[in-house]
């Protein structure tokens, strides 16, 4: 079964008053406004949101790139000073069969010493160990070791910082951090080094709060990869000078933030990457669209979907309010066309009910009323009141003869003549009864009433209507008129008027029918 409302809708509403329109406009227009600024108030919340994630990721980054830099340069400070202690010393010292036995002594003591550091070597000019921190029994050649030529081949008295490898002694990774020994004549006598744990950054990149889609590293001035989190030995050394952190770094500076796509696995993360200031290293972090956006993506969606739904509750209870104010004023409308539609019908009923059927003159209960009223009135304003009696002669025969239908015909015939010459507005011609009828004439004195009276006689006569039983051959009527002042006493002088008129009436009767008939 359809509800109210959608037999309404179904039935299309009617259009609303002219008044109720502007304000109706006004009100969805307000409605519309609310919703859209409810809308746009959460979509700012959200951007407002996604710009303070943004703005927090671009710190965290930075900050862990920060820590690590600071990591890296205090690591590889360490073994810069280390090495150029053990350099001063050789330079000093000298590396003879005396000598060897205090500086391995003096490696081992700056290796207990230090914490994250594998090893301390010094190695001859063939890349022999001429002494180490791993003991006196300990023996190698690391000649063939890329730092090794490299200081060899190069003049280069700063620290060199090597890719990391597999320790030959210890089989683990370590990161070749070295000095070049030469003779007081300039000439190459060997190499300085110190390995570093790899597992020392290790810890410290494990210690970064990043989940599994996050990242960080450091790589060589040149893009060889030192070490990269999670750790995958596969990568070590692998070069990502290609990559867009490196790229960004040789393009914009020894700093910078910003998404980039890792060499290593293709994934876009939000990177702060910085360079060293001392060493050839840059330092990266990384973290993924989920570390920075997780909850954000479940606070828009709450934010958003809260606003959605209470927009659509609102529009909801908004269409109900409409569709409720417009079925008031259907109500209304009907109403009210109701209203006058009775009115109307009740006016009908008013004038049937004062009307005769078959002639439509005014009826008995009309004449009766406005007798009543005019000779009230006539009293007041010191006026005559006439009445015109009539009555159709014969009448009774005429019915014999031509039948009850053709009488009928025949009274709206002479109802129509009477009418035609009752010319006054406030005359009234009203079926009295029967086949006898009356004419009130409020304010016409005897001369002019007895016009009206011969002018209706003779509109009959013209009428010319058969009637084989009269003796013109035709139908005719008989009229008495009289007038009267009426005095106090208004239901007598009405009784009086009709009497005097009905008297006269019968008087033209009896002196032959067909005539007008007047006081004397
Ligand atoms: N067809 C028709 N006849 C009517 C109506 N009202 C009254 N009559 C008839 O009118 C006739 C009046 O007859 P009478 O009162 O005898 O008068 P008359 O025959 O006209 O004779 P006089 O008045 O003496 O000339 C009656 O036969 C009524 O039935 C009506 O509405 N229609």
């Amino acid at each position: 079964m359809p509800t109210q409302d959608q037999s309404i809708i179904g039935q299309r509403l009617q259009p609303l008053g002219s008044k109720k329109r502007p304000v109706l406009a006004w009100m969805s227009i307000g409605f519309a406004v609310l919703c859209a600024l409810m809308i746009l108030a959460a979509a700012w919340i959200v951007f407002s949101s996604h710009e303070v994630r943004m703005r927090e990721a671009r710190l965290t980054t930075q900050n862990m790139a920060r820590m690590l830099a600071a990591q890296a340069t205090m690591e590889i400070k360490i073994a810069d000073v280390l090495l150029e202690n053990i350099v001063e010393r050789v330079r000093h010292e000298g590396s003879g069969e005396a000598a060897r036995e205090r500086l391995r002594a003096h490696l081992e003591q700056l290796a207990k010493g230090s914490d994250g550091i594998s090893g301390l070597f010094v190695l001859d000019q063939d890349g022999a160990w001429v002494a180490s921190s791993l003991g006196a029994s300990a023996s190698g050649n690391n000649g063939e070791r890329d730092y090794f030529s490299f200081h060899k081949e190069h003049k280069q008295s700063t620290v060199h910082i090597g890719a990391p490898l597999l320790s030959k002694s210890t089989g683990h990774w370590v990161i070749p951090v070295s000095r070049r020994i030469e003779l007081a004549d300039g000439t190459f006598a060997g190499v300085a080094l110190v390995a570093l744990q790899l597992d020392s950054f290790e810890r410290a990149y494990d210690s970064l709060n990043l989940s599994e889609a996050g990242t960080a590293f450091f790589a060589l001035n040149d893009g060889t990869l030192m070490y990269r989190r999670p750790f995958d030995a596969g990568v070590i050394g692998m070069n990502v000078s290609s990559g867009d952190v490196l790229t960004a770094y040789r393009e914009k500076g020894p700093t910078g933030t910003g998404f980039m796509t890792a060499k290593v696995d293709g994934l876009e993360r939000l990177y702060s990457y910085r360079h060293l200031d001392q060493y050839p290293l840059i330092v990266a972090a990384g973290l993924s669209h989920e570390d920075i956006f997780a909850d954000w993506d479940w606070l828009a969606a709450e934010i958003l979907g809260a606003t959605f739904g209470a927009v659509a509750a609102l529009a909801w209870l908004f269409r109900k309010l409409m569709l409720q104010i417009a079925l008031r004023e259907q109500i209304e409308i009907a109403l009210r066309s109701t209203g006058a539609e009775l009115e109307k019908a009740n006016a009908g009923l008013q004038a049937m009910a004062m009307k005769d059927g078959l002639t439509g003159l005014a009826n008995r209960r009309a004449f009766d009323e406005a007798l009543d009223h005019e000779t009230r009135r006539a009293q007041r304003d010191h006026k005559l009141v006439s009445l015109i009696m009539l009555d159709v002669d014969f009448f009774k025969k005429f019915n014999d003869n031509y039948g009850h239908q053709a009488g009928d015909e025949c009274l709206r015939a002479i109802a129509g003549a009477i009418a035609a010459n009752v010319g006054r507005s406030e005359d009234l011609a009203a079926r009295y009864g029967g086949e006898e009828f009356a004419v009130l004439m409020p304010g016409a004195d005897i001369e002019g009433a007895l016009h009206v009276a011969e002018a209706i006689r003779q509109g009959v006569t013209a009428l010319n209507i058969s009637h084989a039983a009269s003796a013109t051959g035709t139908v005719t009527i008989s009229l008495g008129v009289a007038t009267i002042a009426p005095g106090q006493d208004h239901s007598a002088d009405q009784q009086i008027l009709i009497q005097q008129a009905d008297a006269l009436l019968y008087q033209s009767k009896s002196n032959g029918r067909n005539r007008v008939t007047g006081p004397t």
